[in-house]
């Protein structure tokens, strides 16, 4: 596998307080990567940094092969780098056909007058998305809501429906913001199924997330951060087995988290 994210050095800092202290990551592609780290480690700066949705102080970021460092987030997003938010943003007036249709239509090549003049361009264009849009909703496991008005979901298939819609450019990587938290512990694995089903279609994702166990089971590299800075990158096993991960990030030591994992199993 080759890196599809290279980040390098990336630093920002706050009125003093160092958010991210020269961090450096690469995401293979086609793999789910974790980005964990305790409360104001710098995993929001990071990514709000990587996405344009934040000025980084210094620092690269290379999105296969481009450098995309500095670019505003519309300019990353067309260059293939799509994300999601805490917040669900979706369409819950329209069915999630449509929000994945509108998803579409920010990206496709079509313009206004092919639409106006429903151009072979613009029928292509549709047609596509349509495909697009049924693929993603078997993979995510929302087939039956095709039609249905989004706001009666629950909060975690409103989550998947903007995860839907950020795939629907065939982005080079999704960035996950927190994709678990809020949601009902019984919807927690509607969503690492419908993740591990994208990404064996060839999905690539980077995950911020609190929850250890969802990215244990998901993610092929996780990336500690602490204080700003990388702690320590590996396997779900290695980082689990880590003191420095054990001690900065859960508070315990390795006999600790034995127990802890004995008693979870
Ligand atoms: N807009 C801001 N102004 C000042 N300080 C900030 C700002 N945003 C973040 N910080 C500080 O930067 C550091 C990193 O914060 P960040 O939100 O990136 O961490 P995090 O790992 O995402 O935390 P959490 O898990 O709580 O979301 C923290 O010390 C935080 O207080």
């Amino acid at each position: 596998m080759s890196a599809i994210l290279q980040v390098t050095e990336l630093r920002k800092s706050y009125a003093g307080v160092h958010a991210l202290d020269g961090v450096s990551f690469a995401v293979e592609a086609g793999s789910v990567t974790g980005l964990i780290g305790p409360n104001g480690s710098g995993k929001s700066t990071a990514i709000d940094c990587i996405s344009g949705f934040q000025k980084r102080d210094s620092g690269e970021v290379v999105l296969a092969g481009n450098d995309i460092t500095g670019l505003p987030a519309h300019q990353i997003a067309r260059a293939g780098l799509m994300r999601t938010f805490q917040t669900v943003r979706i369409y819950e007036r329209l069915s999630l056909r449509d929000n994945l249709a509108i998803a579409a239509q920010q990206f496709d090549p079509a313009t206004w007058i092919d639409e106006f003049l429903r151009t072979r361009r613009y029928r292509q264009a549709v047609d596509k998305a349509e495909v697009r849009a049924r693929e993603l909703v078997e993979l995510i496991g929302l087939k039956r809501y095709w039609e249905i008005e989004t706001g009666i979901l629950s909060y975690g298939q409103k989550k998947l429906v903007a995860l839907a819609a950020a795939l629907m450019p065939h982005p080079k990587i999704v960035v996950l913001d927190e994709p678990v938290a809020g949601v009902n512990p019984t919807r927690i694995r509607e969503i690492e199924v419908a993740l591990a089903a994208l990404n064996r279609a060839g999905e690539t994702f980077l995950i911020v997330e609190h929850n250890v166990e969802f990215i244990t089971n998901l993610c092929h590299r996780v990336i500690v951060l602490d204080q700003g800075k990388k702690l320590a990158e590996g396997t779900a096993a290695e980082i689990h087995t880590d003191p420095r991960v054990l001690e900065a990030y859960l508070g315990m030591t390795p006999e600790m988290a034995e127990a802890e994992m004995r008693g979870a199993a």
